[in-house]
């Protein structure tokens, strides 16, 4: 199995009684889930995902990412939120952090469209400059305000440098099927088009082309990705004792239960960096609704037990630690000895740094859960596109389940809404002149 569970450091805050008393339901969770009976049941598709997706497509993809790692040496893909973060997070988990200062035969990649900063628009516009460039737009809705008003951007910088048949031929649109402005502005003008399936909402839709498409662009291997997803989905037996998507979703819950309502993805890798921030938005909004649901929080470990770290160990006990362990590191080497030993690391001599990176796990997992920070460890074999795809699976279904376990509906953002409404009056968008004038005279 590519992911394992570790419940080895909540003792002492959940005992066995506990996963007994809870199994029953958490069953129930599984099987609303697996026979699609649970609210949000038409946005199931990512489910059988790693086995039942387009091969056509697939194909597709592979060969878009082959012409685009040919003819480009800048790739901006532009999209937020579910229609950003996967592709990114895999980008930085697969190959690095500091993917863009990598030697390799890929482009740069550039994300743009996941804010409205002037200024991160404008940095990327100027890291396209004179390099010959293509760029993919990812939004399922496609009407979007932040990827929007950056297409409209990007495509007249293409159209500016390589004409508009030229320009058509380096945009790949990415969107919904059938219906929706992108779909249609693309048809029209000839553009690539990917498809996000209408059953998969943005957060769970990583292993479509919404991810698959930047991820091979960045050389990754997009059939590795998709077996190990399809792997760990065969693994998840749904059992609630023995299943560790099932186990995880119980363990969040009892916690929840006792007042522990920030859990804390922690990372003892700097390029997992993103992946928190993918798995943020997972829970985030598939249980934050109805008043009720976990705060997503992260940290990167040993950097933020320098800043962070004093408030887990002492501060408001109301959080709980979900630490993600990747068993091979993508590198390592071996400490040297230093014959005056000036700086007193003699101690460490000799020793690999990945030894030390897992003694500061220890220190840590011993010391947090002292202070009264209950710890659950999540292991994935290494850096792998298979573990990868594994981990991604896992976390899908824990976090569906466990929003099935907290009555909500793990499948709708309706509350995501409310901040464009006001958005779009105080920018004047036609339809909403009556509650401008509401909002502004609130503002003064
Ligand atoms: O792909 P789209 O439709 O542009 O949406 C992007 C993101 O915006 C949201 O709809 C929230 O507004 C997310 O759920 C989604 O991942």
């Amino acid at each position: 199995m590519s992911v394992k569970i570790d419940l080895h450091h909540l003792t002492g805050f959940i005992d066995d009684s506990e996963f007994t008393a809870i199994a029953p339901q958490v069953r129930l969770a599984q099987e609303t889930l697996s026979n699609g009976t649970g609210a949000g049941s038409d946005f199931l598709g990512w489910l059988d995902l790693p086995v039942k997706y387009d091969r056509e497509e697939f194909s597709r993809i592979r060969a878009a990412a082959d012409k685009i790692r040919s003819d480009s040496e800048v790739f901006v893909v532009i999209g937020i939120g579910g229609s950003y973060l996967g592709a990114r997070a895999a980008i930085e988990y697969l190959q690095s952090q500091n993917y863009n200062s990598l030697k390799k035969a890929g482009p740069q990649i550039y994300f743009a469209g996941n804010s409205l900063s002037p200024s991160a628009l404008s940095e990327i516009m100027e890291l396209c400059g004179e390099k010959d460039f293509s760029i993919n737009v990812i939004s399922k809705s496609g009407t979007t305000t932040e990827p929007a008003v950056a297409f409209r951007v990007f495509r007249g910088l293409l159209e500016k440098k390589y004409g508009k048949k030229g320009a058509a031929e380096r945009i790949y649109c990415t969107t919904d099927r059938a219906r929706g402005t992108l779909k249609q502005l693309a048809d029209r003008e000839g553009f690539e088009t990917f498809v996000v399936p209408d059953d998969v909402g943005g957060r769970y839709s990583v292993l479509t082309a919404v991810g698959l498409l930047p991820i091979a662009v960045a050389g990754a291997d997009i059939g590795e990705l998709m077996a190990g997803a399809a792997e760990e989905r065969s693994e998840l037996s749904g059992d609630p004792v023995s299943d560790a998507s099932c186990l995880y979703a119980a363990a969040r819950n009892i916690l929840y239960r006792k007042g522990k309502e920030t859990e804390i993805l922690v990372s003892y890798e700097p390029r997992f960096q993103m992946m928190c921030e993918w798995w943020k938005q997972l829970c985030g909004e598939s249980e934050g609704k109805n008043g009720k649901g976990l705060f997503p929080a992260s940290v990167v470990f040993s950097t933020d037990l320098h800043s962070m770290g004093q408030y887990i160990q002492q501060g408001k006990r109301n959080l709980f630690e979900t630490v993600v362990l990747v068993d091979e590191p993508a590198a390592d080497f071996t400490i040297g000895e230093d014959a005056d030993n000036a700086d007193g690391l003699n101690f460490l001599s000799g020793k690999k740094m990945s030894f030390v990176n897992q003694k500061a796990f220890e220190g840590t997992v011993l010391a947090h859960t002292d202070g009264g920070v209950p710890n659950l460890v999540i292991r994935v074999p290494d850096f792998s596109e298979k573990s990868l795809g594994g981990l991604i699976y896992f976390f899908e279904r824990s976090v569906a389940v466990s929003g099935y376990l907290l009555g909500i509906n793990p499948f709708d953002q309706p509350g995501v809404e409310s901040y464009k409404k006001n958005m779009f009056a105080l920018l004047g968008k036609p339809g909403y002149e009556n509650e401008k004038a509401v909002l502004e005279a609130r503002l003064k």
